[in-house]
């Protein structure tokens, strides 16, 4: 895998690698589908390509909101392999939080204002607790799929994807 997006992303994400990939097998498609059935609306337009990202065991990712010039109102990822735990907290009341436990194959959509008013995260194995469940980390990959902001044509095909 290549690693463009943690340059240009300062120190959002430590301990990994990632690509976004556009060709994918039939079989993988069929699941792509999925995901972007159950997340996004047919009015939207989705990245042409999907983000792959492949945190290590002990790799985690900082607080931050998606950059709003690449990514638009929906941010949708499918967890695999390690169960971690993704923290919500809201840029303007911290108090308001709340944690969401991304078991292997499941699915969560950040729409709207989970999206832009929150901050999200992925705890790192030392304080990977969903209330007091110990959620240990392995080596955790994401699929990330995410609508282009408004007023955004579709890319031309073949120029490599801007990062979120
Ligand atoms: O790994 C995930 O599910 C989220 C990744 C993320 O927040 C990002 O790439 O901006
Ligand atoms: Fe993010």
């Amino acid at each position: 895998m290549t690693s463009t997006k943690g340059k240009r992303r300062g120190t959002a994400i430590h301990g990994f690698r990632e690509t976004e990939k556009s060709r994918w097998s039939e079989a993988s498609r069929a699941i792509l589908q999925r995901v972007q059935a159950a997340a996004f609306g047919p009015g939207q337009t989705l990245l042409s390509s999907v983000h792959v990202l492949d945190l290590e065991p002990r790799g985690y990712i900082k607080p931050h909101v998606d950059s709003v010039k690449f990514c638009g109102t929906t941010i949708a990822g499918l967890s695999l392999l390690s169960p971690s735990v993704m923290r919500l907290v809201h840029t303007q009341e911290p108090g308001e939080w709340l944690e969401l436990l991304l078991e292997p194959c499941s699915l969560y959509i950040l729409r709207d204002s989970a999206r832009y008013d929150f901050s999200h995260e992925i705890l790192r194995d030392e304080e990977s607790f969903f209330g007091k469940l110990r959620v240990p980390r392995g080596r955790r990959i994401s699929v990330i799929c995410r609508s282009l902001p408004e007023g955004v044509g579709p890319e031309e095909p073949g120029q490599p994807p801007p990062a979120c």
